[in-house]
């Protein structure tokens, strides 16, 4: 249970799902789609530049300004070497020369205004993946994140973003002002002398065909190298978080001896993909600059024959040297390019995947006010992930303000029956309904508004005291979080921290005992007043003396509300005015504590082995 009460306590409208299957048939697909178009995967981000259309076209605008300036100077040149070499032509030279400066400045102006609007769309556009994915994590729950690693998320989050960013920033315009350059300077050549670019254009499938071979390759090897890291990463996050038990284990050196191979795989597979890159990025320059020589060489024997003067050769070479730069330049991002695509289509995987658990399209709206009934009509239930099912035709009513303890030995699905009420999952079989509507046909925000949970694992933030009660209601004032600590014995403690509610709690709240977190959740509970409460084991960490003050903040929260408690001291439910006994997924009893144990069945058993192992009898421990 430990993902579902910790979603809950993270967000408290995550929905579950359970897609990671879909999300790894997906990637089982991946290496064929990668076969048909290396750069398909970057269609995704079309949307993403259709937001800022202004801001792309301002770009464009720029690289067509800084292509053509750049355009232009061959043209200079070529009067300048064919006319402007001769005294009696000093104001000719003089105006080339000054209107060559306008151009240079033209160029330098639209490179700055080009670097600049391409740097920030893509940082803009890295936002906005980051948000989206991020958005898209916290729909995402139960089911998913039950195989998810967060680590391996977490470097999609950020490794696979700052690869698009350096993609968009860089590479994505570098590319287009040298296909841009490119085409432009292939007009030229072919106005400058057709018979030269015949022989150029002859040679370009020789050069353009090897270069896409290469950058498929570099692509494939560059999205494995990726998915070699998240591993590691996915290992160093479980590594870090669990470090406590790692060290408790002396297992520090065969972690590092794991992590080790792990890294030590993601760099061959980076060495690999940069290898596939390094290669691309020779062949592109040989074979781009071995037709340059070729074609000079041709045209050397035009000028001797006279048939071309030096100007126009030094025009066509020029241009010939730009669109091979600029085929060089193409050649060597084409594989930046491609890494971004592997980038973009493991961030899309998760964008696409759908939660299963959503709003319906016309939602029924819960009665108001709420009433806090709620009612399980033969529920059977499976994990998406599980080995079978772990309840099976559980039916229960639960009155409004009643108080419902649930117990049962360990395993017995207790927790999973909260899982089902939050609706982090839903059951294959049955119904659960709150308030008289069925879970499933209502907005699910909604539903998890009317229920405060206690989970059993106390998901604590790296913020402040304040802030991680505020949590159970966002708009809570500071009297209002504190009376809530009050209520909940946690005031006390929280004041004996160095800056009071001001002190930020460590991450996963590292720096409070057990018992102190579980007061905080109280606390948020008390703050979110929803009409439902589930308390998950809600004192088990607590000191008997905390446990009789903590009790009686219970007392305080559990008034007016329908309250289901679980708990395995029997002595902490004697109080409901109904126990809900489960076994093995079956609700096997129900009744008072008095019945039950007149019963003399599972409850009865479970009473006298708790009570008889501290020595005490029932209803002594009763006083507690
Ligand atoms: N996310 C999950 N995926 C697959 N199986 C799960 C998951 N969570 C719990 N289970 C299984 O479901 C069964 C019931 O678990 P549940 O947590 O509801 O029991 P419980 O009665 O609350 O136990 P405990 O008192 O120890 O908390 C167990 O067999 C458990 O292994």
């Amino acid at each position: 249970m430990r993902y579902q009460v910790r979603a809950a306590t993270l967000a408290p409208h995550v929905q579950s799902c359970s897609l990671q299957k879909q999300m790894t048939d997906r990637s089982s697909k991946r290496p064929r789609k990668a076969g048909r178009s290396s750069l398909r995967p970057l269609k995704a981000l079309v949307p993403y530049f259709a937001r800022y259309r202004g801001r792309v076209a301002a770009t464009l605008a720029a690289l067509i300004l800084a292509t053509l300036a750049t355009l232009a100077i061959p043209m200079a040149v070529r009067r300048v070497v064919d006319f402007g070499f001769s005294a009696d032509n000093v104001g000719f030279i003089d105006s080339y020369f000054t209107m060559l400066l306008v151009v240079v400045a033209v160029l330098a102006g639209a490179s700055a205004a080009r670097f600049y609007l391409v740097t920030t769309l893509g940082e803009r556009i890295v936002a906005d993946l980051r948000d989206g994915l991020f958005t898209r994590m916290m729909q995402l729950s139960a089911g998913f994140y039950d195989t998810a690693r967060s680590g391996e998320i977490l470097s999609r989050l950020t490794a696979d973003t700052t690869q698009i960013r350096a993609a968009i920033s860089f590479a994505a315009s570098v590319a287009l002002r040298n296909i841009m350059m490119f085409l432009g300077s292939v007009v030229m050549m072919v106005v400058t002398s057709p018979g030269l670019s015949a022989l150029v254009l002859a040679a370009i499938p020789f050069i353009v065909v090897p270069i896409l071979w290469f950058g498929r390759r570099v692509r494939q090897r560059s999205r494995f190298a990726q998915d070699r890291l998240a591993e590691a990463s996915a290992y160093a996050s479980e590594a870090i978080s669990g470090v406590r038990t790692v060290q408790a284990f002396n297992q520090e050196t065969p972690a590092r001896r794991y992590f080790g191979v792990r890294i030590e795989d993601a760099f061959q597979a980076a060495r690999s993909a940069t290898a596939a890159r390094a290669a691309l990025t020779a062949f592109a320059i040989f074979i781009v600059f071995a037709s340059v020589v070729i074609v000079l060489w041709w045209g050397a024997q035009a000028v001797v024959d006279g048939t071309m003067t030096g100007g126009r050769l030094s025009q066509f070479v020029l241009y010939s040297v730009f669109a091979a730069a600029g085929l060089g330049e193409i050649g060597q991002v084409w594989g930046e390019i491609s890494q971004a695509a592997g980038a973009t289509e493991r961030i899309v995987e998760l964008l696409e995947t759908e939660p299963e658990i959503k709003k319906p399209q016309n939602p029924v709206a819960l009665p108001t006010p709420a009433r806090g009934e709620v009612h399980f009509d033969d529920v059977s239930f499976a994990y998406p992930q599980g080995s079978g099912p772990v309840l099976h035709n559980v039916a229960f009513d639960i009155k409004a303000g009643e108080r419902v303890a649930i117990v049962g030995p360990s395993g017995a699905g207790k927790s999973t029956v909260f899982a089902l009420l939050m609706r982090f999952y839903d059951p294959q079989t049955g119904s659960v309904m709150v308030d008289g509507v069925p879970i499933t046909e209502a907005d699910p925000e909604e539903v998890r508004r009317r229920i405060a949970l206690v989970p059993q694992d106390v998901a604590i933030f790296a913020a402040t005291a304040f802030d991680n009660i505020r949590f159970g209601n966002e708009t809570a004032s500071r009297e209002a979080v504190e009376a809530a600590a009050k209520a909940a014995h946690a005031d006390e403690f929280i004041r004996a921290l160095p800056e009071g509610y001001d002190t930020v709690l460590g991450e996963r709240g590292i720096t409070l005992s057990g018992g102190q977190k579980q007061r905080i959740a109280i606390a948020r509970a008390l703050l979110k007043d929803a009409p439902i409460l589930l308390l998950d084991e809600a004192t088990s960490s607590l000191d008997a003396e905390s446990e009789v003050a903590v009790q009686a903040a219970l007392e305080t929260l559990m008034k007016d509300r329908t309250s289901l408690v679980i708990a395995h001291r029997l002595a902490t439910v004697r109080n409901a005015d109904r126990i809900l006994v489960m076994e093995n997924g079956a609700l096997v009893e129900e009744g008072t504590h008095q019945t039950l144990i007149a019963k003399s069945g599972l409850y009865a058993r479970l009473a006298e082995l708790q009570f008889n192992d501290g020595g005490r009898e029932p209803e002594s421990a009763a006083a507690e």
